[in-house]
């Protein structure tokens, strides 16, 4: 059966723009990383029950795919599909990375139920139910290189601009997201003004690294290196800050 492949993701730039509740809405730049994916496919089986097949360092339920399934459930033919066949990830991307692995997965994987179902689910559809399972699974949904995204991950919108060449580093220090936002609510909080984001979300990537240093270009980045210090060994020239971490990513384009 069809190979999927489940697209890494670095934040060129993440902004905090106001408190929502607990959480924090986002004005970020989301693009896929072309070289890093994980491969995702149907494999027949006689479990006659959901199955993962693949290294997860969480178990079934907690699995971003097994709550994509959860939602789907409910569809004609999804349950019975599920009785012959298992899905099998070959993991590549890094978990706890800033990267949305589990995120990606979880699109990819609605997608491909969306496809093999024959559930005829619009994109907008599939990306009422990714809200669902998690803030970085709508931009996966719409399989876009790059896009801006805004609220806590659910208004995606394409950015048209040429596809770029990035690397990753992910030094194995874990980063909890929720402890990096509560220190940069504690510490660090600010608001990117209404003009500064709009000014932002216009620009092109490549030329809000040239004018953007690690600290500006990502308002995380200082919670992560006071909640996590030993990354700032990562911080070379020209290496940028993914998400809440603990990825640094650098773009090779011209
Ligand atoms: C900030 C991003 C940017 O891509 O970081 P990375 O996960 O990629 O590092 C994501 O949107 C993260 O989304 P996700 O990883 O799904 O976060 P969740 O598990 O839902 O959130 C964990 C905790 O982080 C805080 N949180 C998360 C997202 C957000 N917009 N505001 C928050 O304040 C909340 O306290 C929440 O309980
Ligand atoms: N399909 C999945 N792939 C990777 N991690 C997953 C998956 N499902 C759940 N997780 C769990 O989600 C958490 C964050 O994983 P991930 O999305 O890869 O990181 P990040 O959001 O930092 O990029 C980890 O606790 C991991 O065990």
């Amino acid at each position: 059966m069809t190979n999927y492949k489940s697209y890494a993701k670095v934040n060129i730039f993440l902004k905090i723009a106001n408190k929502r509740d607990t959480y924090h809405e986002l004005v970020s730049r989301f693009v896929r990383v072309h070289n890093l994916y994980d491969n995702m496919s149907f494999v027949k089986t006689n479990k006659k029950a959901m199955d993962i097949i693949g290294d997860f360092g969480c178990k079934l339920e907690s699995n971003t795919v097994y709550k994509a399934y959860i939602l789907l459930k409910k569809y004609k033919g999804v349950e019975e599909f599920f009785n012959t066949y298992s899905v099998k990830i070959d993991k590549n991307i890094p978990e706890f990375a800033g990267l949305g692995g589990g995120s990606s997965n979880a699109a990819t994987f609605l997608i491909m139920v969306n496809k093999y179902c024959e559930l005829n689910l619009s994109k907008d559809e599939l990306c009422k139910i990714a809200m669902k399972i998690g803030a970085d699974v709508p931009f996966f949904v719409y399989e876009y290189d790059s896009a801006n995204v805004r609220g806590i991950g659910e208004i995606v919108e394409k950015f048209d601009e040429e596809v770029l060449d990035i690397e990753t580093i992910t030094p194995k220090i874990e980063c909890n997201t929720g402890e990096i936002f509560k220190v940069f609510r504690e510490k660090f909080y600010k608001q990117i003004s209404k003009e500064d984001a709009k000014r932002l979300l216009s620009m092109n990537s490549l030329d809000i690294l040239k004018e953007f240093n690690i600290y500006e270009a990502n308002d995380l980045y200082e919670p992560a290196i006071t909640t996590k210090p030993e990354l700032k060994e990562y911080a070379k020239k020209n290496w940028y800050f993914s998400g809440s971490g603990s990825s640094f990513f650098k773009v090779n384009n011209g």
